[in-house]
């Protein structure tokens, strides 16, 4: 145990005996696995700079949990992570000391005994005595008796009565104020209402819906079956939008395990990634139109969709993949489609010019798939954009020179960043002179999407990823 963990700066004002050094052991506190493994989850994301949502399944299989264990291990790991940025102003306010100098396992407890109290119907006893017996197997008994003293502060209010005291004045600082009160970095929040445009009414939605566990969603493989006949076997409903898409209900299971996936005629795919891959197919082309490319590729979600497209219409894909690993993941997801998998750089794949139809789903900050990221919105930084755009735009102008003129190319992210998403566009299609396309009439149905020619997708407008499109004919 560090020293660390012993100080007990908040320490409740009763006397306690002093930790026995020697003598019989108390017998192990009752532990439940749910518990256990969302802890678990939390610390792999902390000191592997792990993802959460790869840990978390591979534990809930190893620890055999399902049903009501498996849900509350899944809402606890990921709600915990989700929230972490607020959960440790409220957790700084309880203690004398910043919260990056407190142990990494008592923060660990502290932060998920936090989250039960604030975010969840879990009743306070049972929040706050988990979290010390947690915190007494895994660091002992005078740290047990400090986050017993925190997490009693922390129980004294609500979730928004330590909002409106932690939060900075609405008045003075609108995105500051939406920020925390929706668990949001300042910087993303501001990234957010950028895009939109909007300061109040519209961004407060976009940072709530953001806020909320997703649906899962599933792609119906064209040709192999339809979304009608997918929704039917998995109990989903048919989605608003994508002609192959269904959303599964809340709670239903581990997708992974449903027949059609297991047999490859569908995948897990967010709409508004059906979406865009679908839309790169509706662009009018003159002439030929049977060598599409999609040049970053991994691990092959839109691939799949259009290698399946493109099987109907009698074209071919190649797909491009950098890293070697991913590129695995394109072939399984592509097995059996006209799809042509290569490892290799984008920015000179070496490929003979002359494609159709190329997609460029970038590499970018993820800022809006959040949702489905727990943790990630708390490890991404501004400056991770400055890097990125500068290869989204290397790859975009890859793509344009090798298209063939008349071709159309198809700009993807996921994420609403300015600097990504219109920035990287029109600094692009001014210097290679290609011609942006209005894309609003490629997602034929889909409301709200502006004034165009750019394609913004959003959670609290269409219940998808935060996409964004833009397509562009080479001339
Ligand atoms: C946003 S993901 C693509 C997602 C994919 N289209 C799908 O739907 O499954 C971006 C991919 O680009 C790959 N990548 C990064 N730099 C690259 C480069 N220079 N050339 C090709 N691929 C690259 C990353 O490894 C990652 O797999």
């Amino acid at each position: 145990m560090s020293g660390e963990r012993q100080q007990r700066p908040s320490r409740p004002q009763r006397s306690r005996p002093a930790p026995r050094k020697q003598g019989p052991r108390r017998p192990p506190p009752y532990e439940d696995p749910a518990r256990r493994v969302a802890f678990e989850v939390l610390r792999a994301v902390r000191e592997r700079d792990a993802y959460a949502n790869l840990v978390l399944p591979d534990l809930l299989r190893q620890r055999k949990l399902s049903g009501r264990d498996a849900s509350l291990a899944t809402e606890l790991a990921y709600g915990t992570c989700r929230a972490q940025g607020l959960l440790d102003e409220i957790i700084g306010a309880n203690v004398d000391r910043p919260v990056s100098k407190v142990d990494g396992v008592v923060l660990d407890c502290l932060r998920l005994g936090a989250y039960q109290l604030l975010r969840t119907r879990i009743p306070e006893h049972a929040a706050v005595d988990s979290m010390v017996n947690m915190a007494r197997l895994e660091a002992g008994s005078p740290v047990a008796g400090f986050v017993n003293a925190v997490l009693r502060k922390v129980s004294e209010k609500d979730e928004a009565a330590w909002v409106d005291e932690l939060a900075p004045d609405p008045e003075k600082d609108a995105i500051g104020n939406l920020a925390l009160r929706t668990a949001h970095p300042r910087w993303v929040a501001r990234s957010f209402a950028e895009a939109l445009g909007d300061k109040g009414a519209e961004l407060k939605a976009a940072l709530e819906a953001d806020d909320t566990r997703p649906e899962v969603h599933l792609v119906a493989r064209p040709g192999e079956i339809s979304a009608d006949e997918l929704a039917a076997i998995t109990g989903g409903d048919v989605a608003p939008y994508s002609p192959y898409g269904v959303h599964l209900p809340a709670g239903a299971g581990d997708p992974a395990d449903s027949e059609p996936i297991r047999e490859k005629l569908a995948a897990v795919q967010d709409e508004g990634s059906q979406l865009c891959a679908v839309a790169l197919t509706k662009v009018p082309v003159e002439g030929s139109d049977e060598r599409w490319l999609d040049l970053c590729a991994g691990p092959g979600g839109k691939a799949a969709l259009l290698g399946a497209l493109a099987g109907i219409s009698g074209a071919t894909v190649d797909a491009v993949e950098q890293a070697p690993h991913r590129a695995r993941l394109v072939e399984q997801a592509t097995a059996g489609l006209p799809v042509t998998v290569h490892v290799g750089d984008g920015r000179e794949s070496g490929l003979e010019p002359g494609f159709d139809r190329i997609l460029v789903d970038a590499p970018c900050s993820g800022l809006g798939s959040l949702r489905r990221r727990p943790e990630s919105r708390w490890r991404r930084k501004p400056s991770d954009v400055a890097d990125l755009t500068k290869l989204q735009g290397q790859l975009l102008t890859a793509a344009l020179e090798l298209a063939r003129p008349g071709g159309v190319v198809a700009y993807v992210v996921c994420s609403p960043h300015l600097a990504e998403t219109e920035g990287v566009v029109a600094e692009v299609a001014r210097r290679a002179k290609a011609e942006i396309v209005d894309a609003r009439e490629f997602f034929p149905g889909v409301p709200l999407l502006g004034d165009g020619p750019y394609v913004q997708l959003w959670p609290h407008r269409h219940g998808t990823d935060a996409m964004f499109f833009a397509a562009l004919r080479v001339r």
